[in-house]
């Protein structure tokens, strides 16, 4: 028997959906809605332009600049995600959609053409978008006016086919003939290759002369940001890029965790800086803190024999911690942490970080001393693995994890002078960042792609009052149970294999003086 629904449960069944996803959308919305972006408005039109930004509410146009914008003239708007932008076409006196009358400051002409029956305006309008480095460009006239917005990728599409179309072009007097012989069709391919090398070779040498010139101001500049960054308590955390959810399940046991609010702080081919918050759980911080006391000695660096020493780099006391995996079954706080980090590191990225032979997980304390300490605990600027641009080399370090127990009262944020991002710790949070490409397998097994060129450069700044309890996990890849962290050598080369080609040459050139 079919059972009868009084109409109200119809209705609220009916409209739950809806209700439920549109809060969603307006939710998302209101975020989009908060994140900055500057464009810029470039008319490459015959035209004068005004710049219009429409009020979503009331639908009014909203002038940007005072002055209409001249052929050939570009202009910033300093604006945010999914605003909506008019450029109107100057014609004395046309009418704006809002039903006012456009075309920028009113002349005599204007005025006069105000008694007769006036023409809409042409426009064309835009939604400020997500991607960097936003370009508006303004072309044509009358019908074939429009504005076109262009990331950094468009224009690179944009330029490169320019240059494809204009060596068709310059070779379409002696076009390829296709029944013609092999050599004559050789070299017309040559001919194409010349012109397409010719035309790219001058945007590809001032793209890498912008870049050796931008990282060489990057890195001049990163120790006075470091200065400035950490001297200025007051300083807030820097607005991230964009903000997502990680959902995840614990591999054990099954059980979900409750979602963990994510901030993109920066993203480029070869670096990656995310801010997570509750990370950590004040159990796992608990179970680290006893496991690390009794283990606790003063933190040292690298030195230049392939050793370590203790400097004013990096004032700090640390102890290793070893995961007891065999625990992780019966929920041990610090297997569930460490096993989290290699998990959202794999969620985050193409790296599939085997768990496998890596290094321990590392307790760090810094002590504050107060505001007047000449030698106050901290870790200066530094990369955790390869940070200039190189190959990437198997075995060596490619993500960090920080992951803050205690935080300071004072001091102790932790700084990407080269990026620009400040990160002040909240207890439970953590950052992670990436620094290599996407990495391929080629067919021989080799892994290959590139390392960071300095964006991921870090430091613990200065912790003055109060204390900062972190827990960092360097993760590298390329280790196993066979080959772990300590296998490879400081090139990154795995010892058991010079150890095998020292083998093989002496047994080739025994006998040999
Ligand atoms: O103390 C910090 O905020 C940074 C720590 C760090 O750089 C590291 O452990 O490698
Ligand atoms: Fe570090």
């Amino acid at each position: 028997m079919r059972v009868q629904r009084p109409p109200t449960f119809f209705w609220t069944r009916r409209l739950a959906f809806p209700v439920v996803f549109g809060f969603f959308c307006l939710l998302l919305l209101a975020q989009a809605k908060d994140v900055k972006r500057k464009i810029r408005v470039r008319n490459s039109s015959p035209s004068l332009l005004t710049v219009y930004w429409v009020n979503p509410n009331t639908k009014e146009y909203i002038q940007q600049y005072e002055d209409d914008l001249f052929p050939g003239a570009s202009n910033n708007i300093n604006s945010f995600v999914t605003h909506e932008f008019a450029v109107v076409e100057v014609i004395n006196g046309c009418l704006l959609a809002d039903g006012r009358r456009g075309g920028g400051k009113l002349s005599a002409k204007h005025l006069k053409s105000k008694k007769k029956s006036p023409t809409l305006c042409n426009e064309s309008r835009f939604v400020v978008g997500e991607g960097d480095d936003q370009v508006i460009l303004v072309t044509g006239k009358g019908e074939d006016f429009k504005a076109v917005l262009l990331d950094s990728f468009a224009r690179s599409t944009i330029s490169i086919g320019s240059t494809v179309d204009s060596c068709l072009d310059a070779l379409s007097e002696s076009p390829a003939d296709t029944c013609g012989d092999q050599e004559s069709q050789v070299a017309y391919a040559d001919k194409v290759k010349e012109c397409l090398t010719n035309g790219l070779m001058g945007t590809l040498q001032g793209l890498n002369d912008d870049l050796r010139d931008e990282k060489k101001i990057r890195k001049a500049m990163a120790p006075l940001i470091e200065d400035y960054t950490c001297g200025n308590d007051n300083l807030n955390q820097t607005e991230p890029m964009k903000t997502t959810d990680w959902r995840y399940s614990r591999p054990s046991d099954g059980t979900k965790e409750k979602p963990r609010k994510v901030e993109i702080m920066f993203s480029n081919h070869a670096a990656e800086i995310h801010v997570i918050q509750d990370f950590i759980t004040p159990e796992e911080c608990q179970a680290i803190e006893e496991v690390s006391k009794p283990l606790m000695h003063r933190a040292s660096v690298a030195s230049e024999d392939g050793g370590s020493k203790f400097s004013p780099n990096r004032k700090a006391m640390q102890a290793g911690i070893k995961v007891d995996w065999a625990k992780e079954v019966n929920g041990d706080h610090i297997a569930r942490l460490s096993r989290r980090v290699f998990d959202y590191t794999n969620d985050h990225s193409d790296l599939n970080l085997n768990i496998d032979g890596q290094e321990d997980i590392m307790a760090i304390h810094y002590f504050g001393r107060g505001k007047n300490d000449t030698e106050p605990d901290r870790y200066m600027p530094h990369c955790d693995g390869d940070c200039e641009g190189d190959e990437f080399r198997t075995g060596t370090r490619v993500a960090t994890m920080v992951i803050y127990c205690t935080v300071p009262t004072a001091g102790g944020a932790t700084n990407f002078a080269q990026s620009n991002i400040h990160v002040k710790p909240k207890v439970g949070s953590a950052t992670w960042f990436k620094y290599v490409s996407s990495l391929d397998t080629l067919p021989n097994g080799d892994v290959v792609g590139v390392m960071d060129s300095g964006f991921t450069q870090h430091s613990g700044c200065p912790v003055l009052e109060g204390e900062k309890k972190i827990v960092t996990q360097w993760m590298r890849k390329g280790v196993s149970s066979d080959e772990p962290w300590n296998s490879f050598n400081t090139m990154g080369v795995s010892k058991k294999k010079v150890a095998k080609l020292l083998e093989s040459n002496d047994k080739e050139n025994e006998g040999w003086w």
